[in-house]
């Protein structure tokens, strides 16, 4: 059974446990845009994308605007740019953000190879940093950013957005001039007096929370924001109400999964952050090598890691290419003294695919030792050149990590040798903290 990778955009099928229909939850192929697919017509129109990344990020309280907040070394807008960028009916990404941010977010188009990215200044109020991304496209000269017929907006640290919903989203703005993400409410809403007295509540059920994406034909809410006043500018939170209020055009509303929500506060990257390694760790691939021993080893630890999907391959050659590509956790057995070969041949594949561009690849080495040596005698130079190569991997955003295990013939005590390699193998897997990295842990 092949390993069906959650990857961090898949936080539905995260969630509901529904089955990816490809990794990182994008549709199978254009047969599933297609008009056959309920609900779903192909998108056969120019669709762009407008991200306000402009903001200070006050609530966050941190030194850096919460969108260059980093989660794995990666800041959090470049997960939300890839959850656009990775679909092929999604153009140009016109991303805004503050004059003083343009090189660092320069940098981070380069560094992630952000293709479809298009960076823009903001303004003062969220109202303004959007209407700025749309005046981009105006610029026709400037092929990179043609004019679209819908333009979705999102907020740039919103990273969690499904293909799903933003084809509804996409083919809602076309066909009525306007569309929005919704979720229910959680708290009440209630009205107050002047002196900080309940005034009245609204009765929950009628109302709803207003998220993103939302999607617009690109003349009504460009024509908006032409036509609003200097208030909405100033003190407006709602493109769909200028949509409505200056082009008299009633969005349509779609109800979106619970990963909809934006990080504002702390806890929120926490969150962020736990889902995004959870997700990632839903997969290894077990290598197991030649020997008997590693292979009966490598059945053990699949049938234990029952929480993941898991393959095990005999050897990391080109041949088994599409095992390395569709997971990054990478199990790798070996006798306790043999050379690193597998290891460099797997860091090798992942530098020609580009795997471990946009999220930390894990190698556990499990060094089986099948000597009556104990392995405090391992030899010191072995356990430095671990460290050197760790420290050399780690450049390419390869966490490798190591576990010496002794194997005895005395089944209880080699069982729960082995449950506890698993476990510490899952929490690596898990935590894909570099400090651990080039270190060889006891079983
Ligand atoms: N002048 C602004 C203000 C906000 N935004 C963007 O709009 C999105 C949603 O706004 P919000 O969560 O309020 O972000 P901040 O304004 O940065 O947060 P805070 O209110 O805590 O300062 C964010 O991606 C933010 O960067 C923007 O592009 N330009
Ligand atoms: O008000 P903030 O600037 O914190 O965030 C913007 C949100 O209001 C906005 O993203 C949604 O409510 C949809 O309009």
């Amino acid at each position: 059974m092949h390993i069906q990778v959650l990857d961090i955009s898949c936080f539905t099928c995260y969630f509901t446990g529904k089955k990816p229909l490809d990794p990182g939850c994008v549709l199978a192929c254009d047969a599933e845009r297609s008009a056959d697919r309920p609900g779903c017509a192909p998108v056969d129109f120019p669709v762009a994308v407008v991200l306000p990344a402009g903001g200070s990020g006050e609530r966050m309280g941190l030194p850096a605007p919460k969108q260059f907040c980093t989660i794995l070394n990666r800041p959090l807008i470049s997960y939300t740019i890839q959850a656009f960028e990775r679909l092929p009916w999604i153009g140009t990404v016109v991303v805004v953000v503050a004059k003083e941010n343009h090189d660092l977010m320069l940098n981070i188009v380069q560094k992630f190879n952000h293709t479809k990215v298009n960076v823009v200044h903001g303004g003062t109020t969220r109202h303004r940093s959007i209407f700025s991304g749309l005046q981009a496209f105006c610029n026709t000269s400037n092929s990179l950013t043609p004019k679209p017929k819908v333009v979705i907006i999102h907020d740039a640290v919103r990273p969690f957005v499904e293909e799903d919903l933003l084809l509804k989203i996409t083919l809602a703005a076309k066909e009525q001039g306007a569309s929005g993400a919704i979720r229910p409410l959680v708290s009440t809403v209630i009205a107050t007096t002047s002196e900080g007295y309940l005034d009245h509540s609204l009765e929950r059920a009628k109302y709803r929370a207003s998220e993103m994406p939302q999607g617009f034909l690109y003349d009504v809410i460009f024509q908006a924001y032409q036509r609003c006043s200097e208030l909405d500018f100033e003190f407006g939170s709602e493109c769909l109400h200028l949509a409505l209020q200056y082009c008299g055009v009633n969005a349509k509303l779609i109800e979106g999964p619970p990963t909809l929500w934006k990080v504002t506060y702390k806890r929120d990257l926490a969150a962020a952050e736990a889902i995004i390694k959870e997700t990632l760790s839903m997969s290894a691939c077990i290598i197991a090598g030649a020997e008997a021993e590693a292979t009966e080893l490598a059945k053990t630890l699949q049938k234990n890691l029952n929480m993941m999907e898991t393959d095990v391959i005999p050897c990391a050659k080109e041949s088994n290419a599409g095992y390395l590509s569709k997971t990054r956790n990478f199990i790798h057995l070996s006798m306790t003294g043999s050379n690193s070969l597998g290891v460099l041949e797997m860091v090798k594949h992942f530098e020609d695919t580009d795997h471990a561009r946009l999220y930390p690849v894990v190698i556990v080495w499990v060094q089986l030792n099948m000597t009556k040596q104990s392995v405090d005698s391992q030899k010191t130079d072995e356990l430095t050149a671990f460290r050197i190569l760790a420290s050399e991997v780690i450049q390419g955003n390869v966490l490798l990590y190591g576990i010496q295990i002794e194997h005895t013939k005395v089944p209880e005590q080699w069982e729960r040798s082995v449950e506890r390699l698993t476990q510490i193998t899952v929490a690596l897997i898990r935590d894909r903290n570099a400090a651990l990295t080039g270190q060889l842990l006891r079983v």
